[in-house]
This record gives structure tokens, C-alpha cells and sequence, in this order.
């Protein structure tokens, strides 16, 4: 069997179905030049593979984590609860209620245990790459100039009139 992956950020998601959202977070990583990981990681389904990964993620080299789950989205919160690691959550849509109940599911953890909630969908995905990136630029400059320099780009890409 392939062992489990490990970079400075890993994209764990419950499933091969949330890809197509999760892919999302690797563009600004990829665009900031920060290494990253990903691989599927269930809860529910592999739940040896969720306490090997979350036991062992900090002592492989990985600093921020990125969950992305649906439905009954208790992933980002089983890793939150055994790792020491940051864990960043991206609610996936589901086919039920859109991804109110993942939304819902990841949002309410207990005091004590926290999770950084990003937006439902691809653009939550999105963002949970970028916030992963100034995580790990607090301690790199030079990465914190690339994301000065992506923001700049944002922000001229922007045009100043509607017509
Ligand atoms: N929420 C979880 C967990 C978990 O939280 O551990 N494991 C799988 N799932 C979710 O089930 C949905 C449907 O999965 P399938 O498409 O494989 O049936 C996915 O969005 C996945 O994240």
C-alpha cells in the first residue's frame, strides 16, 4: 500500500469526489511557490489512515493542514482534535443541502478544539491555500514578499470602471 504523503501544507479531503474543490486550494500555493501534499483521508471510511496521518503529520515535516469534507464533515475536526497542528477547513457542497451541512458540521466545534472555517465550495478552497501560505509567512520573509507581490496583481486586475 502507498504510504501517506507529507509537505509543509497537505490537502487531506474526505474524498475523491471533493477534488474538483479542493484542487482549488492548491493554485495559490502553487502561484506562491509553497510546497504541498495531498491525499484522501476519511473519518468515517479509513479511520486507521485518519489517526496515522493526524498522529504523524507534524513529526513529517508538515506545518499548516488543509481539510476539505462534505456532509457529515467530521474530518477537519478528528485531525484538530489530535493533531497540534493548524488545521484549515473547507466545507464541500453536497448534494443534500449544498453544503449547509458540512458548513454546519465543521463550523460548530466545542471549546477547546479549533478549526479555521473557510467559505463552502471552491472559493473556500481557494482562500484556505492563501491563508495557509501567510500562516507559513510568518516565518518566512521572502514568502511574504511573493504574497505582497501576489495581492498588488490582485488588486490590478481589478478595473476601476464598469463600462
Ligand atoms: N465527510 C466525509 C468524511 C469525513 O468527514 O471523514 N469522509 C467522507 N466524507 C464525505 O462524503 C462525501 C461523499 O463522498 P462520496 O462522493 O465518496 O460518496 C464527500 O464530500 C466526502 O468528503
Amino acid at each position: 500500500m502507498k504510504s501517506l504523503p507529507f509537505e509543509k501544507v497537505t490537502i487531506v479531503m474526505g474524498s475523491r469526489s471533493d477534488w474538483a474543490t479542493m484542487a482549488n486550494a492548491t493554485k495559490p500555493l502553487s502561484e506562491l511557490e509553497v510546497p504541498f501534499a495531498t491525499a484522501v483521508v476519511s473519518a468515517h471510511r479509513t479511520p486507521q489512515r485518519l489517526v496515522e496521518f493526524a498522529n504523524e503529520a507534524h513529526k513529517k515535516g508538515t506545518q499548516v493542514i488543509i481539510a476539505g469534507a462534505g456532509g457529515s464533515a467530521h474530518l477537519p475536526g478528528m485531525i484538530a482534535a489530535m493533531s497540534p497542528l493548524p488545521v484549515i477547513a473547507v466545507p464541500v457542497e453536497s448534494r443534500f443541502m449544498t453544503g449547509m451541512d458540512s458548513l454546519l458540521s465543521i463550523v460548530q466545534m466545542p471549546k477547546g478544539v479549533a478549526v479555521a472555517t473557510q467559505a463552502v465550495g471552491a472559493s473556500g478552497a481557494f482562500n484556505a491555500g492563501l491563508m495557509a501560505a501567510q500562516m507559513l509567512s510568518l516565518a518566512d520573509s521572502e514568502l511574504q514578499q511573493r504574497l505582497i507581490a501576489w495581492r498588488e496583481r490582485q488588486s490590478d486586475q481589478v478595473p476601476l470602471s464598469v463600462e
